[in-house]
């Protein structure tokens, strides 16, 4: 018996399925629920940056949507899926910093729209999650906690847990201009507005993310600090699974 035995789901492998708008807390949230839990942790929204990152320093204009659908399926993506450590690397090329630079944020939602590109991440997502759950009815699987804005409801409307974690405009705009720019004063909210407000309008034209389809269960944020929102998100996982 390893030392994270204890931590892990006593039989089965979960999956726990989270969406939500910029700012809400995926990542940040996501990544120390998976450790808690013993799970594998999966960002989606980092492929979508990954993907943008190929495509520029392949020279693809992102406006020419063949060109990036054809791009992102040749795109030799490997991910990394411990919630300590994920990594993401990019035809040999660790872009986990890379692929979080506002050259990156700001023009992400090109390909993000682009459906073709999203068919073929969608597709390798499924895989991941596959792979960790393991085979239906075996008990060996590790289980993931998958984050981004289409999990509850395209890439794994089956999951054990779905849920639609939230937090107001103002939360999610003064913990990013936070991140971002080390301030939530007046200048550093306006930046930090086109990341968060612009690119969710811009996503949301594809998937919805803003409400909790059926069955979804919506974890507010926006009064919590980070360690009542793990709490919380703990706590739908036990309510729904026993676990
Ligand atoms: N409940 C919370 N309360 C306060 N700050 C939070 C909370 N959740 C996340 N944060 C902080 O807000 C920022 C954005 O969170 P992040 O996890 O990147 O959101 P998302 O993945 O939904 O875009 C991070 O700096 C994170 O530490
Ligand atoms: N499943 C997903 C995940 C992310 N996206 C899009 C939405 C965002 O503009 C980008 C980057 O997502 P990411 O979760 O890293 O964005 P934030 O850092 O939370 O603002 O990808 C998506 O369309 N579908």
């Amino acid at each position: 018996m390893d030392d994270t035995s204890t931590a892990r789901p006593a039989a089965g492998a979960v999956v726990v399925a989270v969406d939500g708008p910029s700012g809400s807390g995926k990542s940040s949230v996501c990544r120390r629920v998976a450790a808690a839990l013993g799970l594998a942790y999966l960002d989606t929204g980092a492929m979508y940056r990954a993907a943008t990152w190929w495509c520029l320093e392949r020279g693809v204009d992102l406006a020419d949507r063949d060109a990036v659908t054809a791009a992102v399926r040749a795109m030799p993506l490997e991910v990394g899926l411990d919630p300590r450590a994920p990594t993401f690397t990019v035809d040999g090329t660790d872009v986990a910093a890379a692929i979080r630079t506002t050259a990156i944020s700001s023009v992400v939602s090109q390909v993000a729209t682009n459906l073709e590109a999203r068919a073929d991440l969608g597709e390798r997502q499924r895989a991941v999650i596959a792979a960790e759950q393991g085979p239906d009815g075996w008990s060996g699987g590790r289980g993931v906690v998958v984050e981004g804005r289409d999990i509850t409801t395209v890439i794994a409307p089956a999951a054990d847990v779905r849920i639609l974690l939230t937090a107001s405009e103002q939360a999610r705009l003064a913990r990013r201009a936070l991140e971002v720019h080390g301030s939530a004063d007046g200048a550093s909210l306006a930046a930090t507005r086109d990341q968060v407000v612009r690119r969710d309008a811009q996503d949301s034209t594809v998937v919805d993310f803003l409400t909790a389809a059926d069955g979804v269960v919506t974890v507010d944020s926006s009064d919590l600090d980070l360690a009542q929102t793990v709490e919380a998100v703990l706590a739908v996982v036990r309510d729904v699974t026993g676990r």
